[in-house]
């Protein structure tokens, strides 16, 4: 049940796939969580007679951050939605690599951030449940604790999420989504909703958990601005191919406002507008 006016741009994707999803997933919590990269060779989605992703390579190194751009249906979300396994390409393959760039079945989560909290469960509750079944309450405990903190919620964790502002509960999204040590993080739209201050706020926060934790993060996002604050390398798709594929050559944190951004921000709206 969704809590506040956010609503998932995937919400074709059930409660009950998600669970699916997760339970598939048994992680073992005392192994070092490790990045996991991958590698697309010629990966096709077709809905029907709607060939949607026509043929694409792309290899993302382990601990990237890579930001997905394009025009609104142009294939964003269905491209997250292979990455992270929630569905099956019509063609081609993808495959999981290692920090080296072999083939490697990952270590630790594939998680994809579901922006909607139980509201029925407390914030540490709903944090916990990022865990999955079977952990051990008090380490279940401990652990929504340690992902309150970093996302600066501690104070919190005993709330109900009706309670929180549109910006507290995207932030108890995050620690969910990070309380398992994910190995690839998959975020569509997740800051869309909030107003333009709490967003900044945000996207520093999902920068600096980034590079605190190293895990793989892709984000699909319509503001180009936000991808080339956040990410290493951002894509534009464009007609079922990657039509521009563009590095950030600058360090984090980034400053808003920086005037080499500003520059290829410009150059990215240009492709995807059809004016490069
Ligand atoms: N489950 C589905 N069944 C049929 N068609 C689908 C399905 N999912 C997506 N599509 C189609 O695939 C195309 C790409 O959709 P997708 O949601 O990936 O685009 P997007 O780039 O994320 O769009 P937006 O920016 O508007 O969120 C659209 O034409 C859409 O109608």
């Amino acid at each position: 049940m969704p809590v506040g006016p956010y609503q998932s741009p995937l919400a074709f994707i059930s409660d009950a796939e998600l669970d699916a999803h997760h339970a598939a997933q048994p992680v073992d919590y005392q192994a070092a969580p490790q990045p996991a990269g991958l590698k697309l060779r010629g990966v096709e989605k077709r809905f029907g007679d709607n060939l949607v992703l026509r043929g694409l390579d792309l290899d993302v190194p382990a601990g990237q951050f890579l930001a997905i751009v394009g025009k609104s249906g142009c294939g964003k979300s269905t491209l997250l939605r292979l990455l992270v396994g929630l569905d099956e390409p019509t063609g081609g393959r993808i495959e999981f690599v290692d920090e080296e760039g072999e083939a490697a079945e990952p270590n630790s989560r594939i998680v994809f951030q579901e922006p909607r909290l139980l509201p029925w469960f407390s914030v540490a509750d709903n944090v916990a449940v990022g865990l999955g079944d079977g952990v051990p309450k008090a380490f279940g405990r401990r652990e929504a604790e340690r992902a309150l903190k970093g996302v600066q919620l501690s104070e919190k964790s005993k709330e109900w999420p009706s309670k929180l502002s549109g910006g507290q509960r995207q932030r108890v999204a995050l620690a969910r989504a990070l309380v398992s040590r994910p190995g690839l993080l998959a975020l569509d739209e997740p800051l869309g909703a909030l107003d333009a201050l709490t967003r900044i706020g945000m996207q520093d926060l999902v920068t600096n958990v980034w590079r605190e934790l190293g895990f793989t993060a892709v984000l699909v996002t319509h503001d180009v601005a936000e991808a080339v604050h956040l990410a290493d390398r951002v894509i534009v798709l464009d007609e079922g191919r990657i039509s521009l594929d563009l590095e950030i050559p600058r360090d984090q944190p980034r400053r808003h406002g920086d005037p080499v951004l500003a520059e290829l921000e410009g150059s990215l709206l240009d492709t995807i507008l059809g004016k490069a």
